[in-house]
């Protein structure tokens, strides 16, 4: 049976909360394939053997993340296309041309539906613009973020993801600029043809990762009125603290209560910037199951995992949202 519209299938089910895949980036470094390198986790994808050599090593690395973050409980998963922008790919790699970089998108996204069969939803995952200038955790766009030129850089992927049948929903993941966030939200749906959403980067206390604060982001939300694009589905927050993430949902729940919210934190641990390394945390303050329980109440509707999070989070999220979701 095909996939309902994502959009029709969160109103006619206004109690179904869909739990979501974990950190496929890090999930991918932790199993073997090597994303050091400036397209991240695309890396596996531009090498041609990927394609060519159907027994290929990292061919069934990432059919393994896809197959056991479904088991886990994921129903709504994820491209790994976070740093695949034209501009990332076609500087960094061998791939040059619209055309090939189109290629390249096609078989990325259909090899991820194949992965995950018919039934589930699948997610055109798009990083900001802050992953191509490494500035996703610091906001720091440069002495005039608001002259960006956004649209121009996010145009291929998105021409391309909003062609694509086999995506149901386009994520802007990890968005840390105000100026990236009013350039997205004022696109209509003649740019933004296909339902989508958009995860914030904030610091632990909520404000964005330049310095905006959680008032600032939902004022300028709540200035689109009616005119704010339909297709804009859901809000939240993405490679958030762990700790921090329900008091962060809380806070933007109560400025927009009727805005269905998304949320997929890291894990517990903290990135290390000097050392460009996961640290353990041994400030564990809260479970999964608290966490899930906090932001079902908080209109979370997708619930899930960011970096460091595995098949085990993703089985603790699901069982919480069994548990604490009234469908
Ligand atoms: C830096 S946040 C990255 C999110 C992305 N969906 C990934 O895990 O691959
Ligand atoms: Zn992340």
């Amino acid at each position: 049976m095909a996939r309902p519209s994502i959009k029709e299938y969160l109103t006619s089910n206004p109690d179904k909360v869909l739990v979501l895949d974990g950190g496929q980036g890090s999930e991918l470094e932790k199993r073997g394939i090597n994303v050091a390198t400036p397209v991240w986790s695309t890396a596996p994808f531009v090498s041609d053997s990927f394609w060519s050599d159907k027994s290929s090593g990292d061919r069934e690395i990432v059919k393994g993340v896809f197959s056991d973050f479904s088991t886990a409980g994921a129903e709504i998963l994820m491209t790994t296309t976070y740093q695949t922008s034209f501009k990332s790919v076609s500087e960094n790699t061998s791939i040059k041309t619209i055309e090939e970089y189109n290629t390249l998108l096609n078989h990325i996204v259909q090899f991820s539906r194949d992965c995950i069969g018919e039934e589930k939803f699948l997610i055109g995952c798009i990083g900001p613009w802050g992953a191509h200038v490494c500035a996703e955790f610091n906001g720091d766009y440069g002495k005039h973020p608001e002259n960006e030129d956004y649209y121009e850089y996010f145009k291929p992927q998105l021409d391309n993801f909003f062609n694509n049948n086999n995506l149901d929903l386009i994520a802007f993941e990890t968005i840390p600029n105000i100026h990236e966030l009013r350039a997205i939200l004022s696109w209509d749906e003649s740019i933004l043809s296909k339902p989508f959403y958009i995860g914030l980067s904030v610091h632990e206390n909520g404000c964005l990762r330049d310095g905006s604060t959680i008032e600032d982001v939902c004022q300028l939300i709540k200035s689109f009125g009616d005119k704010i694009n339909p297709n804009l589905l859901l809000l939240g927050i993405n490679c958030a603290n762990f700790n921090h993430s329900a008091d962060i949902m809380e806070s933007i729940h109560k400025q927009l209560p009727n805005m269905p919210l998304i949320i997929y934190p890291n894990n517990n641990e903290i990135y290390d910037t000097v050392k460009k390394m996961w640290l353990p945390n041994s400030k564990q303050y809260f479970t999964w199951d608290t966490l899930v329980k906090r932001y079902i109440e908080a209109g979370a509707r997708i619930i899930g995992g960011c970096c460091r999070t595995t098949p085990d989070d993703i089985k603790q999220i699901a069982a919480a949202v069994k548990k604490y979701s009234k469908n």
